[in-house]
């Protein structure tokens, strides 16, 4: 039998009624890695599951994309298909989180159970009679200002164990983001809405009741949150009215050296850039053009890799959330704290109010983002679109939420502040010429890799096709792609990359065609929440950056060589991360 046709069906590995779930992980001559859950459906098995896992001798495999699909009555009582989409979290099996350093969040963050975890209701979108619109921080009046600060101060006056109090809402992102969940049905499968598909859709709901509840709390179901604007020169500031001292507003665990008029530098790590307020401005300007653009031609690159339910996370972000997301959380958090608290770390950030003014500006990313023509659109992969969150409403109800409903943020009823979009228009230029044919100085990749970035590397590598037509370029993106690189997720890293560069640069001036992007690393708990500091790669997979490079070749005129001159400079934590090897490669954008 042809090794490529796969049947869609296994055999059951109990003696009861059962349905089985396949996915099969790993297809190569039939070897198939299968994992399979086998829930009995009945009632003193309600909502168990019983891992178990087949060789090939009693996998039948069919024809065709394939996984058993069955209803597991899990602790919601609500079916779903196991193995594809990630289910939502096992409220009943909240634990204590886990930090970076391996050690314990110091309280829990699990939040009060209602009293039936067995039907949890589906949320069904209130009807929208008006849509309302989210201010940039930067413009918002006095008497916003007035509102909004008692709608917080309400909200942090509400009992601690009332899921609408501001402390509860806070610890939602530690307890999806510091390993405090597991996959409902998949015992011991941390859930982690960061690093993969799952980072804008998660935010957006979190945001979404977040708004509501404050509405709900001044009576006021027109009150929308704010955005921080730091994607524009004019909001390229820490917004004013977080910084009342007075104000239910202001956190002071926060970097003091980052207050007005100081320029965020949107690619932060640690050290502050030695570099004129408009190189900032340039620079930020030019990553938000990478990484809107450039970098992010198409869904999977934009939103990041997928993950599907049982999977081990952390399968690699997307462009924003890496950069400027990450980088936001960094420039904000105090320093002096172990994990640069409270925005410098997941289990702290949200208590800080200026948390969801950066999340709104990431969460408008998305909504410009499907404006900007060619493959920038939604995945329509059920896996994504199935993936499910729990949240209390503004009525102190438990709902499940799934991707599919938010991804028009009109139907949750808001929308942005019209406001300029300079990064839009902001096309590096070329910086110098292209660099005659490859130097011969500049060693291939193949001599480089493995290696570590504890200096400046510049090698050479080769193209898959020179010479792509346009048609090529439509269909397939070009891509600079880091492998397997390895580091301690406890290090702040940061590395940037540039094209036909000599060895020399140096990253302070980014606004020039040939940076290529950046990669940047915090601090984070990995996959099984068993941080031990190990120098294993982030998560259960090794990291993988891919950068879009069609444009910027384009822009060099370098679109028929053969091979490319690539620079890497270590800005911070270099000699923490081995990249195994660095290639070209294409990617037909995913739906
Ligand atoms: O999402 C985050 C990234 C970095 C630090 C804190 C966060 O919440
Ligand atoms: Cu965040």
């Amino acid at each position: 039998m042809a090794s490529n046709f796969l049947l869609t069906s296994c055999t059951t590995i109990s003696s009861s009624p059962s349905k089985i779930f396949v996915r099969p992980k790993r297809i190569d001559n039939f070897k198939v890695n299968c994992e399979i859950r086998n829930t009995i459906n009945n009632d003193d098995n309600e909502g168990k599951s019983f891992p178990g896992k087949l060789d090939r001798r009693n996998v039948l495999l069919g024809l065709g994309g394939l996984y058993g699909a069955s209803n597991l009555i899990g602790v919601t009582n609500e079916p779903f298909a196991l193995g594809a989409p990630v289910p939502p979290p096992d409220f009943s099996t909240c634990s204590t989180a886990s930090l970076p350093d391996g050690s314990q969040v110091p309280f829990s963050c699990c939040p009060p159970l209602p009293k039936d975890l067995t039907n949890i209701p589906t949320y069904k979108l209130p009807n929208v009679s008006k849509v309302k619109i989210r201010p940039a921080a930067h413009n918002v009046t006095q008497e916003y200002i007035t509102k909004y600060n008692t709608a917080i101060q309400k909200m942090k006056s509400l009992d601690k164990d009332d899921p609408l109090s501001f402390i509860q809402q806070a610890n939602i992102h530690c307890a999806y983001c510091n390993s405090g969940y597991k996959e409902l049905g998949f015992p011991g499968v941390p859930l982690q809405v960061h690093f993969s598909w799952l980072f804008f859709p998660f935010h957006r709901w979190y945001l979404y009741f977040f708004e509501r509840i404050l509405g709900s709390l001044i009576g006021d179901d027109t009150f929308a949150l704010p955005f921080w604007n730091y994607d524009s020169q004019v909001g390229m500031q820490f917004p004013s009215l977080y910084n009342d001292v007075n104000s239910s507003l202001y956190d002071p665990n926060r970097n003091q050296n980052h207050f007005p008029p100081n320029v965020i530098d949107l690619g932060f790590t640690t050290i502050d850039l030695d570099a004129s307020d408009q190189q900032k401005i340039n620079n930020n300007l030019t990553m938000m053009y990478r990484q809107m653009l450039t970098n992010a031609p198409c869904p999977q690159l934009f939103f990041g890799n997928p993950i599907r339910g049982g999977e081990q996370p952390i399968r690699g972000m997307g462009t924003i959330e890496n950069v400027p997301h990450n980088s936001v959380h960094r420039w904000v958090g105090n320093p002096n704290n172990k994990f640069r608290e409270n925005m410098g770390t997941f289990y702290s950030a949200a208590r800080d109010p200026i948390f969801y003014a950066h999340h709104a500006n990431v969460d408008r990313m998305w909504t410009i983002w499907k404006t900007l023509g060619g493959n920038r659109r939604d995945f329509n992969d059920r896996d994504w679109l199935d993936s499910a969150f729990l949240f209390y409403d503004e009525n102190r109800t438990l709902v499940k939420v799934t991707v599919q409903d938010c991804i028009n943020n009109e139907k949750l009823g808001y929308k942005y502040e019209n406001v300029p979009i300079p990064w839009k228009n902001y096309k590096p230029v070329p910086r110098k010429q292209k660099l005659k044919k490859n130097p011969k100085n500049v060693k291939p990749s193949t001599e480089i890799f493995p290696s570590t970035l504890k200096k400046t590397l510049s090698f050479s590598i080769k193209r898959p096709k020179i010479s792509r037509t346009q048609q090529d370029k439509d269909i397939e993106e070009e891509l600079l792609v880091f492998n397997n690189m390895t580091f301690d997720e406890n290090e702040y890293i940061r590395f940037d990359v540039f094209i036909n560069e000599d060895e020399g640069v140096k990253s302070k001036v980014l606004d020039r065609t040939e940076y290529v992007g950046s990669f940047a690393n915090l601090p984070h708990v990995h996959a099984a929440g068993n941080n031990t500091g190990s120098s294993s790669s982030s998560g259960s997979t090794p990291a993988v950056m891919s950068l879009g490079i069609s444009e910027i070749l384009e822009d060099l005129g370098l679109e028929d060589e053969e091979e490319i001159v690539v620079v890497v400079v270590p800005q911070f934590g270099g000699k923490e991360i081995t990249i195994a090897s660095v290639e070209i490669d294409t990617l037909a954008c995913a739906n």
